[in-house]
């Protein structure tokens, strides 16, 4: 069988954590740890949730694509990737728009993109009830990124599923049907 990388993207809070949580627990298809420069969330841990990186360490790695989101760098690196598919045939990944673009163009038919919409409010809301921090939150909901990627990029487009995650049950229903779908378990 051919691996794959299922790539969960959308803007910062329509869900993607979720869902690649759900993959795991559900499909026992575990999530790519990425890097970033910003501070943990609290409850989040160092090499569950993220690597974090300081701005030096960040830059000494090797990354198949990294981006400035809000203010923070982030990156994903292939040996993650090649590490997870010796153990199993699929993975999940959570990544903003420009970081799936670069999976798809990498990986092609082996890349399953999931675009998760949710509209400006609710996410904002969303993003409050998660405890995020207030200021921090205000700046990212006016961010070039978020604002760019509460809409699917042109590249994505016929390219991916996207869902509308106003109701997770539905949502997760329909994460069902495309790992049914695509054949991934
Ligand atoms: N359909 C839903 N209805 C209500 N709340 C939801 C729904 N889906 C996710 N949430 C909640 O919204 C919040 C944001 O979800 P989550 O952290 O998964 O988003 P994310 O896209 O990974 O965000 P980020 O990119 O900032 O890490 C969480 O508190 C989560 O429990
Ligand atoms: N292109 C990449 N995007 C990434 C990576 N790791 C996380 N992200 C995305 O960044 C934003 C902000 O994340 P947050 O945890 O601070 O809310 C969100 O869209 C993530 O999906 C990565 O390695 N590459």
């Amino acid at each position: 069988m051919d691996k794959k990388i299922i790539v969960i993207t959308g803007a910062s809070g329509t869900g993607k954590t979720t869902i690649s949580k759900y993959l795991k627990n559900t499909y026992r298809i575990p999530s790519v740890i990425t890097h970033t420069t910003r501070l943990p969330r609290d409850g989040e841990k160092n090499g569950i949730d993220y690597y974090f990186e300081t701005e030096d360490s960040f830059f000494k790695n090797h990354y198949l694509e990294k981006v400035e989101y809000s203010g923070h760098w982030y990156g994903s690196s292939e040996e993650s990737l090649n590490k997870t598919w010796e153990n199993y045939d699929a993975a999940s990944i959570v990544v903003d728009t420009q970081g799936a673009i670069s999976y798809k163009e990498r990986y092609g038919e082996n890349a399953i993109v999931i675009f998760l919409e949710v509209d400006y409010d609710t996410v904002a809301q969303r993003l409050k009830l998660r405890g995020d921090d207030h200021k921090r939150l205000i700046s990212r909901i006016n961010s070039d990124e978020f604002l760019r990627d509460l809409r699917i990029p042109k590249e994505l487009e016929g390219k991916s599923y996207k869902i509308v995650n106003n109701d997770i049950e539905i949502t997760k229903k329909k994460v069902d049907q495309i790992i049914k779908s695509e054949k991934v378990n």
